[in-house]
């Protein structure tokens, strides 16, 4: 159960996105009495249309100005490739003390695109959060998202330590576990946990489609267990993955690289019949979720 703060965290939350994670966070916000004030804008007159039909935000802004002035806390939650540019158009306008946050699944690039328009008297304190869902757009987000949920944040060497400490408050409000990590590390971890597996994911359903029409027939009548979980994977935002592989060029291409390999490995074991090398791979792997399993009920 997450507690209702008595006396709400920060004044004024500017979001600026109002996607799946934006929305969802105005969502944890107001549930826990987060913030005195949600303000939100984005990008496309239809999606601040939906917002304001949709009630999450206490004010709705089509200029970026409005919605970040006299906030104490601006979450950035658009598409990694965009928070550059939303970053630059905001700077005139941040009210002295801010803190500056994003959502990116990708730090090291967003820290280079934002920090040179983070004004000396703003605190930047990268973030985020590990949920999500393979859905898109201001009606896919809710309150219990980040529920139980890991959110990393990525603050500076030289960052304030008081504003890291307050963005930590509200994450763990909104219901998560917070932890801290450099940027690199978080980039490597991520190619592997998240970046990759969403590669195979959109390959793996790409091939089944790409397969002659009678099998492809077959294919999505018979989906069921494991490929239904890929198509799951496979829906997820085209702009937002998009910007996560170009923007963490170098740490998905060094997994990929390592994942050819053992794929390579297991279809040679295949082809030479070396059923011991399979089952070898198969016990090990099966032991890495049962001890997620056993992690997750300690
Ligand atoms: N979806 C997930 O599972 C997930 C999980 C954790 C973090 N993230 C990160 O969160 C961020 C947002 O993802 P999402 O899932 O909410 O995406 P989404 O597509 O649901 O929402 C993106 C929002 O950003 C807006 N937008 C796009 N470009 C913009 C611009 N230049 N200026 C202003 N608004 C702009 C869109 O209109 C939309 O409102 C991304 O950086 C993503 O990497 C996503
Ligand atoms: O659960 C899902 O659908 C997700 O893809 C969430 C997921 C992940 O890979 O775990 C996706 C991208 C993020 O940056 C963080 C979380």
């Amino acid at each position: 159960m997450t507690e209702i703060a008595t006396k709400p965290l920060f004044q004024r939350l500017a979001l600026v996105g109002a996607g799946l994670i934006g929305s969802s966070i105005a969502h944890a916000a107001r549930r826990g009495n987060l913030a005195g004030h949600i303000a939100i804008t984005t990008r496309s007159p239809d999606t601040l249309k939906r917002v304001r039909e949709l009630g999450f935000a206490d004010s709705v802004h089509d200029d970026i100005a409005s919605a970040v002035a006299g906030a104490d806390l601006v979450i950035l939650c658009v598409p990694v490739g965009a928070c550059g540019r939303v970053a630059e158009a905001m700077k005139p306008h941040l009210a002295p003390g801010a803190i500056v946050s994003d959502v990116g699944s990708v730090k090291q690039a967003v820290i280079r695109d934002m920090l040179p328009h983070i004004p000396a008297e703003v605190h930047f304190v990268p973030g985020h959060p590990i949920a999500g869902t393979e859905h898109s757009g201001p009606d896919s987000g809710f309150a219990e998202l980040f529920d139980g949920r890991w959110c990393i944040l990525t603050p500076l060497p030289d960052g304030d330590a008081n504003a890291a400490a307050r963005l930590r408050a509200f994450w763990e409000a909104a219901g998560s576990t917070v932890t801290e990590m450099e940027a690199e590390h978080h980039d490597k971890v991520l190619a592997i946990t998240s970046h990759l597996p969403h590669l195979i994911a959109y390959t793996i359903v790409g091939t089944a489609v790409d397969l002659e029409e009678s099998t492809k027939n077959e294919v999505i009548k018979f989906s069921a267990g494991g490929f239904r979980d890929f198509t799951r994977i496979a829906a997820s935002d085209p702009v937002m993955w998009r910007d996560v592989f170009l923007n963490n060029r170098e740490a998905v291409l060094e997994m990929l690289q390592r994942f050819s390999e053992d794929l390579s490995y297991l279809q040679r074991a295949i082809r030479w019949g070396e059923g011991d090398k399979l089952e070898e791979m198969f016990t090990r792997t099966r032991a890495i979720r049962r001890g997620i399993i056993a992690a997750k009920q300690a």
